[in-house]
């Protein structure tokens, strides 16, 4: 069996005269950490956005191990296993932590349920949404308002609520846009946790974030892969320097 999660073959997307990808090709391997890096405008957001069905108006195919998912909305894309989370952060800020959870939770498992399964279900749910709070470091705040709480924290359970379907495939655009310095640490520790035995891909402008967590770096410009590496590699390449990382290094 193929060991490619995902893959993208001939994708272009096209905002009226602007071409926001043009031709990408890439494989992205199972199990395995990818960065996407670019200048601003590069196709990043729009490249995640056509894996996880939001843009659906393109050219070429996207695959799902193997299976052609081109034409997927969202919701049919999770039940490939693909989970994403935004820019900005997605959660219900009047509920406690754990109603959030408890509603994605519910969403999980949301098959008929007979009365006499209702124990055994209910007990399910307790169980994934403790699992989750253990491993966002939520278990603290479970009964806090959620939007009352500091934006690391919002971001920690906008990973919680994207985790618990038990997504094999993470895009996550950005997780660490607008988390204070103090909770910078504590957010990538738990990216770091959240990416084992997952593929993912992750857009972050935080260089020394997204090169400590990714295996492999893809950097895009103008809409196309320009090159792509180990982080060591990347730094190391000459045209990444000229177009992207010139001026910071
Ligand atoms: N819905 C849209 N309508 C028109 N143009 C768009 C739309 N979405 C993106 N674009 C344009 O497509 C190009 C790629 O945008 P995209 O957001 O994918 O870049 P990016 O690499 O994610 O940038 P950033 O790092 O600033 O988020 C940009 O020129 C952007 O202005």
């Amino acid at each position: 069996m193929s060991n490619i999660a995902l893959q993208c073959a001939n994708v272009s997307v096209s905002f009226g005269a602007l071409k926001a990808i043009d031709n990408v090709n890439y494989d992205f391997e199972a199990g395995r950490v990818y960065g996407l890096i670019g200048p601003n405008g590069a196709g990043k957001t729009t490249l995640l956005n056509v894996l996880a069905g939001r843009l659906l108006q393109h050219q070429g195919k996207v695959m799902c191990h193997g299976e052609d998912i081109s034409a997927l909305a969202p919701h049919l894309r999770a039940r490939h296993g693909i989970g994403r989370s935004f820019q900005i952060t997605k959660i219900y800020p009047e509920m406690t932590v754990i109603e959030n959870l408890r509603i994605a939770a519910q969403i999980k498992h949301s098959r008929f349920m007979p009365f006499w399964i209702a124990p055994r279900y209910d007990r399910r749910l307790a169980d994934d949404i403790d699992a989750m709070l253990k491993m966002t470091g939520l278990a603290a705040h479970r009964h806090d308002i959620a939007g009352a709480m500091s934006y690391g924290l919002q971001r920690a359970l906008e990973l919680g609520l994207t985790l618990l379907p038990g997504p094999r495939i993470l895009l996550l655009d950005e997780p660490l846009a607008g988390i204070g310095h103090q909770e910078i640490e504590a957010a990538t520790r738990l990216i770091q946790s959240a990416s084992a035995g997952r593929t993912v891909l992750l857009i972050e402008h935080n260089m020394d974030v997204i090169m400590s967590l990714s295996e492999q770096i893809v950097v895009m410009c103008n809409g196309s892969v320009i090159a792509q590496g180990t982080p060591e590699q990347v730094r190391a390449d000459a045209t990444v320097r000229s177009v992207y990382l010139g001026e910071d290094e």
